[in-house]
C-alpha cells in the first residue's frame, strides 16, 4: 500500500530525459522556509502542504502498546521475536548509550534546524547523492509537502558541518557530538541485530558480514536528522509521509514530543508514546528480506503538532559497502526458493527513492526480471556508496 502517488515525481522530471539527476528541479528538495514562515490567512497552511485524509484515519488507542524492552533482561530475545512478529518494531531500554549524549545530538539539531535558509542551503543535497540538508527523499513521491526538514549525515561529518558553519569553532561541538553518537549506536545497533538474529535461530555467522571490516561496516550506517516545526493546522499536516526503511534497522531517538505512529496488522496507526531513555527500534526492509519475509517492515509515519518544535533522529543501519543481502539459507524451507532475489543496499536504496513501497515487492525471485539493473539507473541511490 503507497501512501503517496508518484504524481508530484512525475509532474518535475522532464520528458525529454530519463535521468532524474539533471531533471529534478531543486525546489523539490528545498523545504518551506519554516523559520521564516508568514502564513497569509490564520491558521491556513499553503495549499501545497495540505493533506486532505487525515481525518479518517485516526489512531487506535486500544491497541497494544509498542513493547519496551530491557536489552539486558535474560528474556530479551524472546520478547524481540515476538515484537518483530506481531509490530515489527519495540522500544529499548538499558542500551547504555547516555542519555545525555542523545540530549546533546537533539540540541545541535536544534541549531543546525534554526539556521537561516540561506545558511541551510549551503549544504543542500542534490537529487542523485541524499547526503545533507533538505525535504525527505520519500517526499518527491508525495502528491502534497511535509512538514518537514531533514539532514543526512553519510560520510565525513566535518565535510557537512564546515558548509553550514565555515567557522571551526561554531562545526567543532556538531563534529564532536555526532561522532561520538555514531560510535555509540553502532554498538548498540550491533548488539539488537545480534538479539534479532538469535531470535530466528541464526547467529552472526548465519550473517558473515557482521564480522566485516571495521570500516565498511561503519560505512554501512547513515543519521538522519529530523525537524517538526510547530504547525498552525497539525490536523492536516504531514510531518513525515508514511514509508519503510530501507535499513536493516532503524534506531530512532524521537525527544520527549509525541508524534511517530506505526501501522498495526489489522492496518490501525499506533502511537508510540516518547518514553524517556528509550530508543525505538524500527524493522527495515533489509531484515524482512533477511529473514525471508518472517519479520515485517513496519509502515509508519510521523504527525506534527501545534504547540512544540519536534526533533527525531534515525540511525539507519543497512549492510556494508558492495554485500549483497539475502534471505539466509537456514529461514528457506527445504525445496522452496528464496521469497527474495539478493541486493546491495545501495542498489536498494535506488529503487526505493524511485518506486517507493513497490520496491520490495519488485525484487521478489518470483518478479525480478532484470529489475535490479534498472535500479542502477535510479537516481538518489548514492547516500552509501
Ligand atoms: C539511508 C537512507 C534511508 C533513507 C534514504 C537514505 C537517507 C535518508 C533516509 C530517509 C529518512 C526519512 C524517511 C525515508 C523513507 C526518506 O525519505 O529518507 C528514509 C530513507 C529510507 O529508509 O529509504
Ligand atoms: O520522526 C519520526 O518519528 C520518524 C522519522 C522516520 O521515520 C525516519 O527518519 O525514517
Ligand atoms: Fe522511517
Amino acid at each position: 500500500m503507497m501512501h503517496c502517488s508518484r504524481r508530484g515525481a512525475r509532474a518535475n522530471r522532464s520528458s525529454k530525459s530519463s535521468n532524474m539527476s539533471t531533471t529534478l528541479p531543486h525546489h523539490t528538495i528545498i523545504p518551506l522556509d519554516f523559520t521564516n514562515l508568514i502564513l497569509t490567512q490564520s491558521n491556513k497552511l499553503p495549499h501545497t502542504h495540505t493533506w486532505p485524509h487525515r481525518s479518517y484515519d485516526s489512531p487506535d488507542p486500544s491497541h497494544h502498546p509498542v513493547p519496551v524492552i530491557d536489552l539486558s533482561a535474560p528474556r530479551a530475545v524472546h520478547l524481540i521475536r515476538h515484537a518483530c512478529d506481531k509490530f515489527g518494531a519495540f522500544q529499548v531500554t538499558g542500551h547504555g548509550v547516555p542519555v545525555q549524549l542523545l540530549k546533546e545530538v537533539e540540541a545541535e539539531a536544534r541549531r543546525l534546524f534554526s539556521l537561516p535558509m540561506g545558511r541551510k542551503i549551503l549544504a543542500l543535497r542534490s537529487p542523485e547523492n541524499m547526503a545533507g540538508y533538505g525535504t525527505a527523499p520519500v517526499s518527491l513521491l508525495c502528491p502534497k509537502g511535509l512538514w518537514s526538514e531533514g539532514f543526512t549525515i553519510a560520510g565525513s561529518v566535518a565535510e557537512h558541518a564546515t558548509k553550514l558553519w565555515p567557522a571551526h569553532d561554531e562545526s567543532s561541538r556538531f563534529c564532536s557530538v555526532i561522532g561520538e553518537y555514531k560510535k555509540q549506536m553502532e554498538l548498540v545497533t550491533k548488539k539488537i541485530i545480534t538479539l534479532i538474529l538469535t531470535s530466528l535461530g541464526l547467529t552472526n555467522d548465519d550473517v558473515p558480514w557482521m564480522k566485516a571490516e571495521k570500516e565498511a561496516v561503519s560505512e554501512a550506517a547513515v543519521v538522519q536528522l529530523n525537524s517538526y516545526p510547530v504547525c498552525p493546522d497539525p490536523a492536516q499536516a504531514m510531518g513525515m509521509a508514511p514509508h519503510t526503511d530501507s535499513s536493516m534497522v532503524t534506531v530512532l531517538y524521537q525527544g520527549n514530543v509525541a508524534g511517530l505512529q506505526l501501522q498495526s496488522e489489522k492496518g490501525r496507526w499506533v502511537t508510540v508514546p516518547p518514553t524517556e531513555g528509550a530508543l525505538v527500534v524500527n524493522l527495515g526492509d533489509l531484515m524482512h528480506i533477511l529473514s525471508n519475509g518472517r519479520f515485517r517492515s513496519v509502515l509508519h509515519r510521523a504527525l506534527v503538532n501545534g504547540s512544540e518544535h519536534r526533533i527525531s533522529v534515525a540511525y539507519f543501519y543497512g549492510s556494508p559497502k558492495g554485500v549483497e543481502v539475502k534471505p539466509a539459507v537456514n529461514l528457506v524451507g527445504e525445496g522452496t526458493s528464496p521469497m527474495y532475489g539478493p541486493v546491495t543496499w545501495k542498489d536498494y536504496l535506488g529503487l526505493k527513492g524511485r518506486h517507493g513501497q513497490k520496491a520490495l515487492e519488485m525484487i521478489k525471485t518470483s518478479k525480478v526480471h532484470g529489475m535490479l539493473s534498472v535500479c542502477k539507473m535510479c537516481a538518489m541511490s548514492n547516500v552509501v556508496s
